[in-house]
């Protein structure tokens, strides 16, 4: 099989920087050029702390994008200029396999029209760690059993979107098996703004943000006499990049947009 050719956004990023070494390693994909806000003509190897990579940094995704042949991009930035990106990848002919988290429901319908339009792969996966896939679906099994549930989702403090990505879809997942209800007690009041969390349907989502976490989620459900939790925790970003690349695989099969890391799996 010929080499994918890759351009990572966001290559100093913790997520994008562990891309690149993932990329490093894996021979059948080229990195041919990163997007970054910064070290703009410079090689990869002359940033410091990136690996020995030769392939060159553009400031300009529109000059990135015009002038390298590439086959995917792999976002790894901000919900603001993810979205950018992706739009720009797709007029350019170049299937985005998107990590970036905090996209808007019209943002996402915008990007399938895109795809479906240009007729090309994209994978938007708020989270590309098989156990927190596994996570979301047992979670969405246990709620045809247990409609009383709430997310309650843990990141490191640099962390610009809330409720993250994986919380959200989550609550999707469960939202097409339980019926929308409220929960807790009726007449409930909050004496502190924002107590009760987040509110989809009835279903609540925590988000706490403390240095030394990484990411992790619990989704506790409750039932008369019993609870359930279903737990996972990426203790490293390392725990991301099989997904990472079995995207990078898949989106090159596919012609429209693939919403979550579970279609791509057996
Ligand atoms: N799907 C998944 O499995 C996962 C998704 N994520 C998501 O990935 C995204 C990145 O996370 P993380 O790596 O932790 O964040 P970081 O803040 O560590 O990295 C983001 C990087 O993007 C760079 N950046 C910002 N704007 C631009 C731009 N216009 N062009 C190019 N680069 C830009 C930043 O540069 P600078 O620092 O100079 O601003 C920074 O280096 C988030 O949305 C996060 O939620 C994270 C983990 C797993
Ligand atoms: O910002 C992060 O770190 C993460 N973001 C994703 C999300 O919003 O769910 C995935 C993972 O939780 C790490």
């Amino acid at each position: 099989m010929a080499d994918i050719k890759v351009i990572v956004a966001g290559p100093r990023g913790k997520m994008g920087s562990e891309a690149l070494r993932m990329i490093e390693k894996e021979p059948a994909f080229q990195l041919v050029g990163c997007i970054d806000r910064i070290h703009d003509g410079q090689k990869v190897a002359e940033v410091e702390g990136l690996p020995k990579m030769d392939a060159l940094i553009y400031t300009s995704a529109e000059k990135a994008l015009g002038e390298l042949e590439a086959d995917v991009l792999i976002d790894l930035t901000t919900p603001e200029h993810g979205y950018k990106h992706t739009k720009l990848a797709l007029e350019h002919g170049v299937r985005p396999v998107v990590g970036t988290t905090g996209f808007t429901e019209v943002q996402m319908e915008e990007i399938t029209n895109l795809a479906e339009k240009k007729e090309l792969g994209v994978v938007i996966a708020p989270n590309f760690a098989v156990g927190a896939v596994l996570m979301m679906q047992f979670s969405k099994w246990a709620a045809k059993h247990f409609p009383d549930v709430e997310i309650i989702e843990k990141h490191h403090d640099q962390k610009l979107d809330a409720p993250s990505g994986t919380a959200v879809k989550t609550a999707q997942l469960i939202q097409e098996v339980r019926e929308s209800h409220k929960q807790g007690h009726t007449d409930e009041k909050e004496t502190i703004d924002g107590a009760r969390g987040a509110d989809v349907d009835g279903m609540k989502i925590h988000s706490m943000r403390l240095p030394g976490l990484i990411a992790h989620q619990e989704v506790v459900f409750g039932g008369l006499g019993q609870t359930l939790t279903i737990k996972h925790d990426s203790h490293h970003r390392e725990s991301f990049m099989s997904g990472v690349k079995l995207a990078i695989e898949k989106v090159m099969e596919l012609d429209q947009l693939v919403y979550g890391l579970e279609h791509l799996l057996d």
